[in-house]
């Protein structure tokens, strides 16, 4: 049996409707089935870190979880809320306002997964986030075909509309190439470690060496409001096909395969016992990108100017929407102080002091029915607005206005 926090279990008891609940210190509880979540353990006395904790009612059994995703930062109070009883929406207090909403996933698909693969409880945390995004863009290609060089030039016409997903690898840095720009040079020992606990959205042994798309490094793009471009090899594509990750799948192939060798040889980066390895590799792919039913599209680079094109047109970037800029998705101002509660999909959040209520609209609504993605990364689709609770009357929160 785990160490019980210091709380008595009927204040556990006390909460069965599913909503957050203070309990002694400030930590809320939150109760699914035959478990109470308990979170948030006090930093100081202005402070909480969000940690979990289980209670089993049926064995009366207190358990520690595996936590998986980012954690939230520290906060001064928070509000919890339970959905379709596989995840608990929380409101942090006294957060900034891309920071405040996010979600402990206790039964999704993700995280009934990962219990089987742990053998113990896990639980995950995802933050909410406004809107959604645009599907990322995944390419692959055998090496030395030009993927890299076709990301530049799209990345260079159109900086403020794709950003790239830096990889993870345990290979050596090529003498131009910088860390954390051009890949997350790693050691391969913290690489397994960081697998293990589920920071990947993919990996793959390519070419002798660990490389791999960190699910922090398609969010972060993504958070800026950015597309997100994945250049990985065919194994990590076809991880990612059937990850819960929707993207559009682009294969690039050479003119020949005597082509290749000549542009691998011609960039001057690998050993000549590298480029024969990876010439080996490229066959395999080849056949596997051209046969696996992975791609979305396959693109001949042959001429490097028509080939760029090709790919512009496919992004739809050849036309009047090429000039659209992109802005990142708002974040939600919440007061310090405000409660919640829930109606139907939408979680009301009362900002109101009674001034606060006659001067403006004190209520946010958070539409919750709509939600995307989850947990290690980001929800997504969260719908967002302010009712006046006078005027507009609860009623009114059908209608966003
Ligand atoms: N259409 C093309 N015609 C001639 N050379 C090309 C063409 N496209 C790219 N190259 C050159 O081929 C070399 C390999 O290109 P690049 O580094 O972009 O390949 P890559 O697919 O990203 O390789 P890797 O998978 O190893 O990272 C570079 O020197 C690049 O300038
Ligand atoms: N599965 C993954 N493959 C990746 C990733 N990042 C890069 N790659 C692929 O590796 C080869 C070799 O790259 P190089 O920089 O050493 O030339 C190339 O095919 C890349 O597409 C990744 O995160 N996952």
């Amino acid at each position: 049996m785990g160490e019980a926090p210091a709380f008595v279990v009927d204040d556990l008891l006390q909460n069965q409707d599913g909503f957050g609940s203070k309990s002694k210190g400030c930590k809320i509880t939150t109760t699914i089935g035959d478990k109470t979540y308990v979170i948030g353990v006090e930093n100081d006395e202005s402070t909480l870190s969000l940690e979990v904790q289980i209670f089993d009612k049926a064995t009366g059994n207190w358990a520690t979880p595996i936590v998986l995703g980012a954690k939230p930062n520290s906060c001064k109070g928070l509000s919890a809320v339970s959905l379709n009883d596989d995840r608990i929406l929380i409101v942090k207090k006294g957060s900034t306002s891309d920071d405040c909403i996010w979600f402990l996933e206790v039964d999704t698909w993700f995280v009934r997964e990962q219990k089987k693969i742990q053998g113990t409880d896990v639980v995950a945390w995802s933050k909410g986030s406004r809107g959604y995004a645009e599907k990322p863009i995944v390419i692959s290609g055998p090496s030395g075909v030009g993927k890299g060089t076709l990301i530049s030039m799209l990345m260079k016409e159109f900086p403020s509309m794709f950003g790239f997903s830096v990889s993870h690898t345990t290979r050596a840095p090529r003498c131009m190439e910088k860390d954390g720009v051009h890949y997350h040079f790693t050691e391969r020992s913290i690489m397994e470690k960081e697998l293990k606990d589920g920071k990947f959205l993919e990996h793959a042994l390519v070419h002798g060496n660990l490389y791999g798309t960190s699910i922090e490094a398609v969010e972060v793009v993504t958070d800026t409001g950015k597309r997100c471009i994945l250049d990985i090899d065919v194994q990590g594509a076809r991880s990612v096909k059937a990850s819960s990750l929707e993207a559009i799948f682009i294969f690039i192939c050479p003119p020949s395969m005597e082509e290749l060798e000549t542009r691998l040889r011609s960039r001057g980066t690998e050993t000549e016992e590298q480029i024969l390895k990876r010439l080996q590799n490229a066959k395999k792919e080849m056949e596997q990108g051209q046969s696996s039913g992975i791609f979305d599209h396959i693109l001949y680079n042959d001429n490097l100017d028509e080939c760029y094109e090709s790919l512009k047109k496919l992004l739809g970037l050849d036309g009047a929407a090429a000039a659209t800029q992109r802005s990142a998705p708002q974040g939600i101002d919440l007061p310090t102080d405000h409660s919640v509660s829930k109606m139907d999909n939408k979680i009301i959040i009362d900002c109101g002091t009674p001034e606060l209520k006659k001067a403006s609209k004190n209520l946010i609504v958070l539409d919750v029915s709509s939600l995307k993605g989850g947990a290690p990364g980001r929800t997504r689709g969260l719908d967002v607005y302010a009712i006046d609770s006078f005027s507009d009357g609860l009623n009114g929160i059908n209608q966003p206005s």
